[in-house]
């Protein structure tokens, strides 16, 4: 069993703090991801807990034990960096069975795991070879196998599958969430990819700046993010964000148009930030009357689905996705309507989303 509590953690390297104050709660068999853009501290929260570096202030709990001042070792964690540190002078077989022969299991139940581990990984072929014979992948590969035959209650992963090639990046992307459901532990997976994000996760941790943006199922991500950031970051192509005045029930976006959205936000603020993904909005031929003006910069055809991308004033162009048969030439003028229930919507000020 492995459940986490974090509690105002911050980390200091000398005078710079990179952590401020990260509350975080993780269930027992939990798949989190941490997510955010490059030096959000992500690896810097995973380090941390493994007990690598040391907490500069607050509290980490596993099953609610302080481990703060526990050595990493007997924290019950197996953990992946972006650099493998294999021993050069091990095997593939040796370097997968050595850690999991320190845990005291018996000889043929060693033997069970890195075989499983190492067709799953694709390695038999391999075990023989030092690391120094291997490709950065399947250094990789062999990292990951290590991990997985001690069968670890938490399981830490910091970008494992950075040197790997796209296809056999979501195989065994597949793999890691199949056996973190049959290991029945913990696992925590650090990445800067949104997609990879969105599609293990159970919950997401949106980090920005030493702080968590968000916490929630992919979902709630996608559907109610809870701030600018937040939209920005997950979604692809990205949210489009319009500034617009409200006016009673009339959001006007100053030489770009006006619409009479079916819901509206809460509250008295009027300067607005209007946010619709691809999917929220309809492109048509400009005849006229309510909806936002733009002209059409490309069309991208993707066999099940086009993107029209639009310019809207002098904003970069915001993408609308499209039945595959949208046509439209470069600089034709057309309206954007936006979709009943679609509408996302966030205060100018705050950067905060606003309730409807
Ligand atoms: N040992 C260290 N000494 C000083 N500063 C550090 C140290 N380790 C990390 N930092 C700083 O802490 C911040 C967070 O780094 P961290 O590696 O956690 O980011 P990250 O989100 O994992 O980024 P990436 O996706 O690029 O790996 C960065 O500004 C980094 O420069």
């Amino acid at each position: 069993m492995a459940r986490l509590s974090l509690r105002g953690i911050r980390k200091r390297f000398k005078a710079v703090e990179v952590l401020h104050g990260i509350d975080l709660d993780v269930k027992d068999r939990e798949l989190i991801v941490f997510v955010g853009p490059s030096g959000c501290g992500k690896s810097t929260l995973l380090r941390l807990i493994a007990g690598l570096d040391p907490i500069t202030e607050g509290e980490f709990l596993l099953n609610d034990q302080r481990m703060n001042d526990v050595a990493p070792s007997r924290r019950g964690i197996a953990m992946v960096f972006q650099s493998y540190a294999l021993y050069p002078h091990m095997n593939v077989y040796e370097n997968m069975a050595f850690g999991a022969r320190l845990m005291g299991l018996d000889k043929a139940e060693v033997e069970a795991r890195i075989a499983e581990a190492a067709r799953m990984l694709r390695l038999e072929a391999l075990m023989e070879r030092r690391p120094r014979e291997l490709s950065g992948g399947q250094r990789q590969r062999v990292a990951i196998g290590r991990a997985l035959v001690r069968k670890p209650q938490l399981l830490l992963l910091d970008e494992p599958l950075s040197n790997l090639d796209a296809a056999l990046r979501s195989d065994v992307r597949l793999e890691i969430a199949r056996l973190h459901r049959e290991i029945g532990g913990t696992t925590i997976y650090v990445t800067h990819d949104q997609v990879e994000a969105m599609t293990l996760a159970d919950r997401i941790v949106v980090m920005n700046g030493g702080r968590i943006e968000q916490f929630g199922s992919p979902r709630e991500l996608y559907e109610t993010p809870s701030n600018v950031f937040v939209a920005n970051f997950i979604g692809s192509p990205r949210m489009a964000m319009l500034p617009v005045e409200r006016n009673d029930n009339v959001l006007t976006a100053p030489g770009i148009g006006s619409i009479a959205p079916d819901r509206l936000p809460q509250g008295e603020e009027r300067d607005i930030l209007l946010g619709v993904r691809p999917d929220g909005m309809t492109v048509t031929r400009d005849t006229g009357g309510e909806g936002f003006a733009g002209t059409v910069v490309y069309t991208e055809y993707l066999g099940d689905s086009a993107f029209v991308y639009v310019r809207l004033g002098d904003a970069a162009p915001i993408s609308v996705r499209c039945a595959p048969d949208a046509d439209f030439a470069p600089d034709t003028p057309v309206r954007l309507q936006v979709l009943p229930g679609r509408a996302h919507y966030f205060s100018r000020k705050t950067s905060e989303r606003l309730a409807v």
